[in-house]
């Protein structure tokens, strides 16, 4: 007989062997229902590894859209960073109405669980320049951002003001890894209060002329699909950072496994991936990815208890 447990994603074959994860567990969160695991075990050793060397082992890398910032609230689509500025204040409703046609055209391609990451690249390339040339015609204003965010309904993830604080207090880098917009991205998290000295972002950010219009994008572009070629690409910049041994992972694509690949020495890592759409195509490929994949879950909570057993609270 094959029995199912919300927690473990594998079939178990017998009553002793669920039994005896039931009841052995040193980690009671992970009975969650939105929580899969392919290696319940695997994550449980290296969360104890991770804790015996301590927060100065540790750096957390993160993407940010659908990552840190929530994928829906009260059922409704929360924007990203790009999304953001699809507003009055910065483009114009032609440009607005190509921007959504765009979205429409490849978001699907972007989350096709029957394309290959490879099958996936030159649209996502095509999608983003394309979006970028736009947004550079309209000489976005460096000085609207702030209100663009601030009406938008970007939101971060419930729980997102425990993880940043506690990582901020335990001096644990935080690299977010983004092929969102930088400026904007930045811009959520001062307005949320959590934009730390702990954290580095590498992402698309925009080059404004003297006048504050934008007319370029700086660096290379970051899509969805190459952040390897990122991470390596910084990876000398990040300097001190890159030498933490320990990671922990947080993406919501295939695409952010490679974030983590600059890392000079790495010993213990833990990924997770938060599995917002397209749930039952992709359950399979995330689980067998990903250690941790948390279903439709708009909060903080399995990265801040796993934070919870590495770092430790230093205040209140
Ligand atoms: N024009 C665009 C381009 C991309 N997106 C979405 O933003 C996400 C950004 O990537 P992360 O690395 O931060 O996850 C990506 O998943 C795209 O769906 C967009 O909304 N508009």
């Amino acid at each position: 007989m094959i029995y199912h447990i919300p927690w473990i994603y594998v079939p178990v074959r017998n009553a002793r062997a669920i039994w005896h994860q039931v009841t052995t567990s040193e980690f009671p969160e992970f009975a969650k229902a939105s929580v899969l695991m392919r290696d319940r075990s695997k994550v449980e050793t290296t969360i104890q590894a991770m804790q015996r060397a301590g927060p100065e082992a540790l750096q957390v890398i993160s993407d940010f859209d659908m990552t840190l910032s929530r994928f829906a609230h009260n059922g409704k689509r929360c924007p990203t960073t790009h999304n953001i500025l699809d507003n009055d204040l910065l483009i114009n409703d032609t440009c607005k109405k190509r921007i959504r046609e765009l979205l429409n055209t490849y978001y699907p391609i972007e989350i096709d669980a029957a394309r290959t990451i490879e099958d996936k690249r030159p649209h996502m390339v095509e999608w983003w320049t394309t979006v970028h040339d736009l947004l550079i015609q309209q000489k976005v204003r460096k000085d609207m951002l702030a209100q663009a965010v601030e009406e938008s309904s970007a939101m971060l993830r419930e729980g997102y003001k425990v993880f940043f604080d506690r990582l901020q207090e335990n001096q644990v880098p935080l690299l977010i890894f983004s092929a969102g917009v930088g400026d904007i991205l930045e811009e959520v998290m001062r307005q949320n209060h959590v934009f730390h000295p702990n954290i580095h972002v590498v992402s698309n950010y925009m080059d404004f002329n003297q006048c504050g219009e934008l007319q370029a994008f700086k660096g290379q572009l970051i899509h969805t699909f190459n952040k390897r070629e990122g991470a390596l690409l910084h990876a000398a910049r990040l300097g001190k950072l890159r030498e933490r041994p320990n990671i922990l992972l947080l993406g919501d694509s295939l695409g952010d496994l490679s974030m983590a690949d600059g890392v000079a020495k790495p010993q213990h890592t833990l990924t997770i991936g938060f599995l917002n759409d397209q749930v039952d195509e992709r359950k399979e490929s995330y689980v067998n990815s990903f250690d941790i994949v948390l279903v439709k879950d708009e909060t903080m909570d399995i990265p801040n208890d796993i934070l919870n057993y590495v770092t430790p609270v230093l205040t209140k």
